[in-house]
């Protein structure tokens, strides 16, 4: 498969009165790893359930277009949904142990999802759980399969996780936060893991973290969100050695290297001043209240995500040096 898998315009959510997400525009091509970056509370969960339709409907509104195979997700009846779901695109999240069901074994609930979407036999399933554990190397994985989630460490219990996500040969994996919880050995094994699945398996993959360091080895274009918007999208060196964004540039200040270490030491360590990620203000650029270069038109107009004028890297700000056609928020226009 090559091209677009999944294509997202305009995507907005508000729960209650509050706008949380608001117009998130993005692709992800096949066989893509592509990063999605930010503080924890900009929005990046509810943009991965909000794809998926997994979002509580009450109180909460979601507009907008997830075009996947030619089918608008937000529109599709939820029948049609059902079959997309964990068959065609499949979401881990950062706990596992959340998501497993604590007295089944591993392998019960493995069998249970290829029988549910694949409709195979008792004998067929067994095999093919044993082959998903194998896969995700877990060792001797023909007697773990009878173990319950509570018998694996995190990590193993992450691979659980990715095995039963990986059961219908899914397109797009979408992992939210998949090794937060886990020590930095574990992660990188993790990730390792994910990376070399989405190649033998030709699989594009979704990665969410509010971590900008790990990213870096792995993925292949990267999106940074605050409050809710995407402000910077560009292939992953690009974006760590030419970010243009404010907020990316503090970002990557702030990810720690040897040289920050060292400032570390020193009690110099870069930070981003000022708290205001997810207030899902409406009216000019969200990062103006903490950006060092704001101007006056940052307060009254939203800038739009434009080229830098490189393959694929698209920024939101009214640089100066930067020519940006702006178009009034529709907050002031009244
Ligand atoms: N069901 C809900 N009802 C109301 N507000 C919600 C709901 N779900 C999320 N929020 C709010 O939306 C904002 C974005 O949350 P979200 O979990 O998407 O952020 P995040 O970037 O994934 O953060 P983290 O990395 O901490 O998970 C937060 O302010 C959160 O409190």
């Amino acid at each position: 498969m090559n091209g677009e898998l999944i294509d997202i315009r305009g995507l907005t959510v508000g729960f209650g009165t509050r706008e949380v997400i608001g117009g998130v525009d993005f692709s992800i091509h096949a066989n893509e790893m592509v990063a999605l970056v930010g503080e924890s509370g900009c929005g990046k969960s509810t943009v991965a359930l909000a794809l998926l339709r997994l979002l509580p409907h009450e109180r909460t509104a979601v507009s907008g277009e997830v075009m996947f195979e030619g089918r608008n997700l937000l529109a599709v009846p939820e029948a049609e949904l059902n079959e997309i779901r964990g068959k065609r695109i499949s979401i881990i999240f950062q706990d596992p142990l959340a998501s497993l069901n604590p007295v089944w074994s591993v392998g019960e609930q493995i069998i249970e999802t290829l029988r549910r979407h694949l409709k195979l036999s008792q004998t067929a399933a067994r095999r093919r759980a044993i082959e998903l554990l194998d896969l995700v190397a877990i060792p001797q994985a023909h007697r773990r399969i009878d173990d319950f989630p509570h018998q694996f460490s995190g990590g193993m219990r992450q691979r659980v996780m990715i095995a039963m996500a990986l059961a219908c040969g899914p397109y797009l994996l979408i992992a939210d936060e998949p090794t937060t919880a886990l020590d930095v050995t574990t992660q990188t094994q993790i990730l390792q893991l994910l990376d070399r699945l989405r190649r033998e398996l030709s699989m594009s993959v979704l990665l969410i973290t509010h971590d900008l360091s790990i990213v870096s080895d792995w993925a292949d274009r990267v999106m940074v969100m605050y409050a809710g918007v995407i402000i910077e999208s560009a292939p992953v060196q690009v974006l760590f050695s030419s970010a243009r964004h404010p907020y990316t540039r503090r970002l990557l200040g702030a990810v720690p290297s040897l040289d920050a270490y060292a400032n570390y030491r020193n009690g110099r360590l870069p930070e981003i001043s000022g708290i205001d990620t997810s207030t899902g203000s409406t009216r000019g650029c969200r990062f103006a209240k903490r950006c060092e270069s704001v101007e006056s038109e940052c307060l009254t107009h939203r800038p739009r995500l434009v080229s830098v004028g490189v393959k694929q890297h698209l920024f939101a700000c009214f640089e100066p040096q930067q020519f940006q056609k702006s178009e009034p928020d529709a907050a002031v226009v009244v």
